[in-house]
């Protein structure tokens, strides 16, 4: 019998749903029930609704391409075949906001890449490997919409993905002034160099929104439980400036960092290669086997030769040396799409699901007409 859990991808036929879409090929845990998009889609194949529109290079998986686009906003329908959804939708934030609390009322749990939640105490940004304690909220987030099974959880911003990990190894120094300058490729705003020509040879440095996400979610991430939310810490003071380079996938970071208790380079080094999470200990499907990986050679790590390290869901980082104004400076890189967006996504769902947060329909409404 196939026990695997059914999910929906809401905004299953932009940049990062079809990421979800393509790691969720074969996957062991999670099988693909319902695509939905935007109404120009809804109706559509999914095969016909991405023609000329599929980023990837990839093929479109065969088992999603006669599947028939929905429209997002069918809650109801949509709520009866799937058990959670990956959320990715490119609407404005208040909608978000309403749409992916209206799954979650209808008790879908939802795990959404989207910015609109981050911010809401109750609601976890989860980084697994870093903060895996604090899906312990969701209780509280449960309790205030009135579900039983629905809640949702979010990752953070692609943007910080590459430089919080290495901090955070090395959390038991007290980092106290960061700076952090990123270099982020332009799949991050959904753009591949066909659709977005002005980014050849060129260098924008703004990016609407980033430095705000970059220099405040770290702070949640860092933040602990107190009552019915989760409280941010108050440090370290992150100071960032967010620029979008020619490159089509990974972001890269240069980091300056002060300690409170400065470490040896050994120290630092070690902490690296020793760091793992919940992710590693529970053996989860797309968890890397090692998260950080240090890489000796000066001219490391690059974009191109790196972003696909353990599959994108590793980090890779280099150049770690002493500073004349910080205590140490270093370089790092993450998977922008990968380990950033549906990657992260993904392995945040298998770690809810292995912590029995996600189950099937047939024991929602079990339990839904037990408590009646
Ligand atoms: N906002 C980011 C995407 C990451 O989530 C970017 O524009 O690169």
């Amino acid at each position: 019998m196939n026990d695997k859990l059914k999910v929906g991808i809401l905004g299953g036929t932009g940049f990062v749903g079809q990421r979800f879409i393509t790691l969720l090929e074969n996957h062991p845990f999670f099988e693909v029930a319902a695509i939905a998009a935007s109404p120009r889609s809804a109706g559509k194949t999914y095969e016909e609704a991405v023609k000329n529109r599929w980023k990837l290079n990839v093929p479109i998986p065969d088992s999603v391409k006669d599947i028939q686009v929905k429209n997002v906003h069918e809650v109801h329908e949509i709520s009866n075949e799937v058990d959670f959804v990956f959320c990715a939708v490119d609407m404005p934030k208040a909608e978000i906001k309403e749409l992916e609390e209206n799954y979650a009322k209808a008790e879908v749990p939802v795990i959404s890449n989207n910015s609109a939640h981050r911010m809401s105490p109750d609601v976890p940004m989860v980084i697994p490997e870093i903060n895996s304690d604090h899906l312990k909220i969701i209780e509280s987030q449960k309790k205030r919409l009135g579900t039983k099974y629905g809640f949702i959880a979010v990752k953070p911003n692609c943007s910080i993905q590459s430089y919080v990990p290495p901090l955070h190894a090395l959390k038991e120094f007290e980092p106290e002034n960061v700076v952090v300058s990123t270099y982020q490729a332009i799949s991050g705003a959904g753009k591949t160099f066909r659709d977005w020509p002005e980014m050849s040879d060129n260098v924008i440095p703004f990016i609407s929104g980033e430095e705000e996400k970059s220099e405040k979610e770290p702070l949640k991430i860092w933040g602990e439980i107190q009552g019915d939310g989760i409280v941010n810490a108050s440090s370290p003071n992150i100071s960032t400036q967010c620029i979008r380079v020619p490159v089509s996938d990974g972001h890269l970071a240069t980091v300056f960092v002060t300690f409170k208790y400065k470490p040896s380079k050994e120290q630092i080094l070690e902490r690296w290669a020793s760091y793992s999470g919940k992710p590693q200990e529970l053996g989860l499907p797309s968890a890397p086997k090692q998260f950080l990986k240090y890489m000796t050679e000066d001219d490391r790590p690059q974009t191109n030769l790196d972003r696909d390290y353990e599959k994108g869901m590793g980090i890779t980082i280099g150049r770690l040396r002493e500073d004349t104004i910080f205590d140490y400076k270093f370089v790092c890189l993450s998977h922008n799409t990968l380990r950033g967006a549906a990657g992260g996504g993904l392995l945040t769902a298998e770690l809810l699901k292995t912590e029995g947060y996600l189950v099937s329909r047939e024991i929602k409404k079990a339990g839904l007409s037990a408590s009646l």
